[in-house]
């Protein structure tokens, strides 16, 4: 829904907990909506606040065909002209103090189905999200997707780097051709040129047939060379000569071979730093940070977070049995709270993990092992903050596990501790270090 205006506090997550998606609008600047799929538009004319009126004639004026809801006090100005527009525009009418119950109910009438409201990159459904900083991101893919030039993606871990470069991927003119993703970090220090460049049979004790590398692999298509900064010296040499003249040498050949593909790069080390400190070519630097991508953090996406959650809680669904279907507001508030170190990657990880754990409905912020604030009425074992330490900590280990594949070494430097951290925070945790 629509608010114009300023709800307060319960009555947003009342109906949050209800399904429903909230955007509130404060301002004058107009507000695109698409019409249809339950849209439903309420003004809250409660405070008389003419602030937002243009925005609402302007919504009126464009999809006539939306539903809208008045809300009302008796400080409302119902004679002035523009209210009076907009209350003879509205299909029913609230008073404050608002009743919640009547206005979900309205609200199903008017909107039918649980409104999914559109993303801010609505044709981009890889990318979940209608906060400012994602639409920016958007933006950018738009721009550099068409430019056949290197692109540097930087951001924390999880944040979605990969989902940026395979955007970028599908709306270049390379879309038909093979793209390719490599983790650098994660390749073996003596096969590092192999694997990217490929090798000669001979070419070493183990090569007993030719091999194309991943490059020569992503040929007519895009390569992303993930937490590139942690390419070995030689490695980066190979690289830059590739960068600068197209070409490259499989390990034991002498001979060039012309390989046509776009380099995307992603790291979530500061590059500069490595720059600054001689184990990153400065060279190789500025020749893959020709276009650059700035992937925000999801603790900077605002809302953004409940609408991901509720993405993965559905796709969740889809495929295994689970009685939750949706949040607590608790559970929201926690997400809101928590400053989620891995990201979009570690929510869709405790989505899951609390769509298996949870009895009822609705999720809360136990089941996703968040702290919740001491306020709330919550558990107040879970409110402790050594144990919502301990767990969160436990969580995040045992995520970053499943996601490398139980590969010590990957998760130690994804979560930028020693291995020896790993190993002792797994049995502190009782977490059994299986293989997949
Ligand atoms: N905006 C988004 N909408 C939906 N899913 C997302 C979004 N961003 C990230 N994800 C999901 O989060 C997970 C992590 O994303 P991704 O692998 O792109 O992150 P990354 O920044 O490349 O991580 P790393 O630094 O560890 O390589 C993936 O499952 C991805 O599908």
């Amino acid at each position: 829904m629509i608010w114009f205006g300023q709800p307060e506090a319960r009555e947003r997550s009342g109906l949050i907990e209800a399904g429903w998606h909230v955007r509130v609008v404060e301002g004058d600047a107009p507000v695109k909506v698409r019409e249809g799929g339950g849209v439903v538009v309420l003004a809250d004319l409660r405070h008389g606040d003419a602030h937002a009126m243009p925005a609402m004639q302007h919504l009126m004026t464009d999809c006539p065909g939306l539903p809208w809801i008045a809300l009302i006090s008796l400080g409302t100005p119902v004679r002035r002209p523009q209210v009076k527009r907009i209350l003879q525009r509205c299909h029913d009418f609230f008073s404050a103090p608002l009743d919640l119950p009547r206005l979900l109910a309205a609200l199903e009438r008017a909107g039918g189905a649980v409104l999914r409201e559109p993303d801010a990159v609505a044709d981009l459904p890889e990318l979940v999200g209608r906060s400012a900083a994602v639409a920016a991101v958007a933006a950018s893919l738009r721009k550099y997707a068409p430019i056949d030039l290197p692109v540097l993606i930087t951001g924390e871990t999880g944040a979605g780097k990969e989902v940026a470069a395979r955007v970028l991927h599908r709306l270049s003119a390379r879309a038909m051709q093979p793209f390719v993703a490599i983790n650098c970090g994660a390749l073996p220090l003596n096969l590092v040129q192999s694997e990217l460049f490929g090798h000669e049979r001979g070419a070493f004790t183990d090569a007993t047939a030719r091999r194309i590398g991943h490059i020569e692999s992503a040929a007519g298509g895009t390569i992303l060379l993930d937490e590139v900064g942690d390419l070995p010296l030689d490695a980066q040499t190979n690289l830059l000569r590739f960068l600068q003249e197209g070409v490259l040498q499989r390990v034991g050949s002498s001979r060039p071979i012309e390989v046509d593909v776009r380099v995307m790069a992603a790291t979530h080390h500061d590059l500069e730093h490595a720059v600054a400190a001689g184990r990153f070519r400065e060279d190789l630097y500025y020749r893959l940070n020709v276009l650059r991508l700035q992937i925000p953090p999801l603790r900077e996406r605002g809302d953004d977070v409940d609408l991901l959650a509720q993405r993965f809680l559905d796709r969740f669904r889809e495929r295994q049995a689970c009685v939750a279907r949706g949040f607590e507001s608790a559970a929201l508030r926690a997400m809101h709270e928590y400053p989620w170190p891995g990201n979009v990657r570690e929510l869709r990880n405790r989505v899951q993990r609390a769509a298996v754990m949870a009895e009822g409905a609705l999720i809360s912020a136990a089941d996703l092992a968040l702290p919740v604030d001491a306020g709330d009425g919550g558990d107040p074992a879970i409110t402790s903050l050594g144990v919502s330490r301990a767990s969160v900590e436990r969580e995040v280990i045992a995520a970053c596990l499943r996601e490398c594949r139980f590969n010590i070494s990957e998760c130690a430097r994804r979560l930028q501790i020693s291995r020896v951290t790993v190993y002792r925070l797994c049995k502190k945790h009782r977490l059994e270090l299986r293989t997949p």
